[in-house]
């Protein structure tokens, strides 16, 4: 991935020199295979354990899973026995030192509460915890620097204080050290990297109007019938418009260190308001964003939008530059004016890169453009394993032997 894939790749990976050994709660879905395959030669983490629902759990995970993305099942993955999403002496997945979670939000309070009460990291795609007090939101290219003070202050309340309530059936044998961090709504994700660095720039936005057209795969599998989808387009994605209107807020706002509690001193004012579609695209988020600063005095001209945009560099650089997923570049300014295009553009960064094009005057509020985000990488997976990352460089993820 970034040139700095190098040298993470070259440290040793803890104390006793092996890589952590991850668990992928939801392993079989479209985003547990997301993970599978960014996990495949990580030099942090190795795939440990594979876990799903019960109607997976006992077989091997490639009779379990409908792998649905380009080449097989990585290597030493096919015939790992997939396991119940419970933590129980002799497990795989007591033994791993950090969980991923792609769980469908039906399950996933219980499920990620009882990981993190049986002392494991849990960073998950589910939108469950996101809005939680004492839970990061974390986009990794806009706000990373948010994680560690808000990951300490839940190791120092103790994950029994947070969690317990959460978890219906609690591990036999609960541990310390359990924490969770989330990953943002897919849509959001590509908004908030391009709002980090115009909002540290020009100042609060007050206004701004969202309106995507998201990707199949948003669905998860099987998803939408063929007959809803193709030659068509559907204006309603349940409960989007609100994750839209509400996670830039937490994931803009700034940490209080004492507390670990967020306070949303920048972008209490600024109002959303968003329009989902979904359309057949399979992967790649695109959004059509207007906005308007609250500073009138000086309004940057969609050059100067530009400029900024495409030199952005996201905080803490210093411990993004050790993340061996962390692009050589947030954001791509495409010049061509048919672009971004999902097909040609999702990829770039090997799907962490956000391209943005058409910026220009807004007849209406201030500036337009156009963003498109690979939605099961940076969009989910890649969002996580890099959020992982920033902790394991950070010193917020070790083995538990
Ligand atoms: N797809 C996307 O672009 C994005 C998805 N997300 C979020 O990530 C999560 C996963 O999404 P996605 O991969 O699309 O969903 P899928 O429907 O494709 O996969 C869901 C996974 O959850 C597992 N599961 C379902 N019920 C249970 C249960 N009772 N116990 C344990 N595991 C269970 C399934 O296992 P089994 O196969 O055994 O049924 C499967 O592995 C969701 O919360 C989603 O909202 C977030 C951002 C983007
Ligand atoms: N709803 C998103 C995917 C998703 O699952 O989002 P969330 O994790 O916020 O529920 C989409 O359809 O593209």
């Amino acid at each position: 991935m970034s040139t700095a894939s190098t040298t993470a790749a070259a440290a040793p990976a803890t104390p006793s020199g092996r890589k952590l050994k991850a668990a992928i709660l939801g392993a079989t879905g479209t985003v547990g295979q997301r993970f599978l395959t960014l996990l495949a030669a990580h030099p942090f983490f190795t795939v440990h354990a594979v876990c799903a629902s019960p109607r997976s759990a006992g077989k091997p995970y490639a009779e379990a899973a409908n792998w649905k993305l380009a080449g097989d099942v990585p290597e030493g993955m096919s015939s790992l026995i997939v396991e119940p999403c419970t933590v129980v002496p002799g497990s795989r997945l007591a033994e791993c030192d950090v969980a991923f979670s792609g769980l469908d939000s039906s399950v996933a309070t219980e499920v990620e509460a009882h990981i993190a009460l049986a002392g494991i990291p849990v960073f998950s795609n589910a939108k469950n915890f996101r809005m939680h007090p004492h839970v990061p939101l974390v986009v990794p290219t806009a706000n990373a620097d948010q994680l560690a003070p808000m990951v300490r202050a839940q190791l120092d309340r103790g994950a029994n204080s947070i969690f317990a309530k959460d978890a219906t059936s609690p591990p036999a044998q609960p541990k310390a050290g359990g924490y969770m961090v989330t990953n943002s709504n897919c849509s959001t994700t590509g908004l908030a990297v391009i709002l980090r660095p115009l909002i540290d720039t020009f100042g609060p936005i007050d206004q701004m109007s969202v309106v995507t057209l998201q990707a199949v795969s948003g669905a998860g599998y099987p998803g939408l019938p063929v007959l809803d989808v193709f030659d068509n387009v559907v204006p309603y994605i349940g409960g989007e418009e609100d994750k839209l209107e509400t996670e830039p807020h937490k994931i803009l706002g700034k940490v209080d260190a004492a507390t670990g509690k967020l306070t949303h001193i920048h972008q209490s004012d600024m109002k959303v308001t968003a329009a989902c579609n979904r359309v057949p695209v399979l992967d790649g988020h695109t959004l059509n964003i207007s906005l308007r600063f609250k500073n009138r005095d000086a309004v940057p001209t969609p050059d100067q939008i530009a400029s900024v945009l495409a030199a952005y560099t996201p905080p803490p650089a210093d411990v993004l530059s050790k993340c061996p997923s962390c692009p050589a570049h947030a954001i791509h300014v495409a010049s061509q004016p048919d672009r971004p295009q999902p097909r040609l553009d999702r990829d770039r960064g090997q799907g962490m890169t956000v391209t943005v094009g058409r910026i220009r005057e807004c007849a209406l509020l201030d500036i337009k453009l156009v963003t498109l985000t690979h939605n099961t990488v940076l969009g989910a997976a890649g969002s996580s394993l890099l959020n992982a990352e920033v902790a394991y460089v950070q010193g917020l993820l070790k083995a538990r032997d």
